[in-house]
């Protein structure tokens, strides 16, 4: 049985962020993500789980200045220090939120990186991401890496799937998984069913929207129906984020998701 997560970045908006985890409960979601728990104490976040009785599945480690256009520090020459303090930051949210896998945003390249940059900022991203799932081993936890596609996120360092899939074999650490967002992947590479299956021994988490509005999964090219039974015969037991910009309002947009226990009523 697929298992929905609500992004709770994207959906819900209509609620303050600490009535979303509420609002995503009654929608009939068993499980919260989002970007980013830094500007709230853990213990807060905490008591909102548990009072809308949803689990924390995922969150990002601190990702740099995003305000000033950062997307991630993993791959980031000279800020290695900043990236050891996000791990440790990012797994004391983790514990008091019992959330068992963090993913690392690898950050942007120069837009005039020549192959000797290319080539530090992946020297770099195979140590830090090395530092980061041995720190995540000692606490029992996950640390994921998502390709993302460069016309939402121009310049992004980790945007292809063999890319991803040569980083976690350099890194070569169990519990550093694949965050695989199937609207990323449509959206540069296509050929999902097959990424899903050649993929799926890598795969800690597993992201979903439509393409290429990145609305609801059942509006745009992607047929989703089939990609979510492939998962579920290929075995598939963690989580399916649900990540996406709902066209109109969050609960109207929910009747795709009917088959997998979400409710469109009350
Ligand atoms: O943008 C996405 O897709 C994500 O999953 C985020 O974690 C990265 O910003
Ligand atoms: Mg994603």
């Amino acid at each position: 049985m697929i298992r929905l997560a609500a992004n709770l970045t994207m959906l819900f908006t209509e609620h303050g962020f600490l009535d979303r985890f509420a609002a995503a409960a009654d929608a009939g979601f068993r499980g919260v993500e989002y970007l980013f728990p830094y500007d709230h104490d853990p213990q807060v976040l905490a008591s909102s789980l548990r009072e809308a009785g949803v689990e924390q599945v995922l969150f990002n480690l601190p990702p740099g200045d995003w305000e000033a256009g950062e997307r991630g520090l993993a791959s980031l020459p000279g800020r290695e220090a900043e990236f050891r303090d996000a791990v440790i930051e990012a797994l004391r949210y983790a514990e008091a939120l019992d959330c068992p896998r963090v993913h690392a945003m690898a950050g942007l390249l120069p837009v005039d990186a020549d192959a000797y940059t290319r080539a530090h900022h992946q020297a770099t991203y195979v140590a830090n991401l090395r530092f980061a799932a041995g720190e995540a081993a000692k606490a029992g936890r996950q640390v994921l890496i998502e390709p993302i596609n460069t016309r939402d996120m121009p310049g992004y360092f980790l945007s292809r799937q063999a890319q991803a899939m040569a980083v976690l074999e350099a890194v070569g650490a169990d519990n550093l998984r694949l965050q695989f967002d199937l609207y990323h992947c449509q959206v540069m590479e296509g050929d999902l069913t097959r990424h899903l299956e050649r993929q799926f021994p890598a795969i800690g988490h597993i992201q979903i929207a439509g393409v290429p509005q990145r609305h609801e999964p059942d509006v745009g090219e992607v047929h989703y129906p089939a990609l979510l039974s492939r998962l579920e015969a290929l075995g598939y037991d963690g989580w399916v984020g649900c990540e996406y910009r709902p066209a109109a309002g969050t609960r109207q947009g929910l009747g795709w998701g009917r088959a997998h226990g979400l409710t469109t009523d009350h």
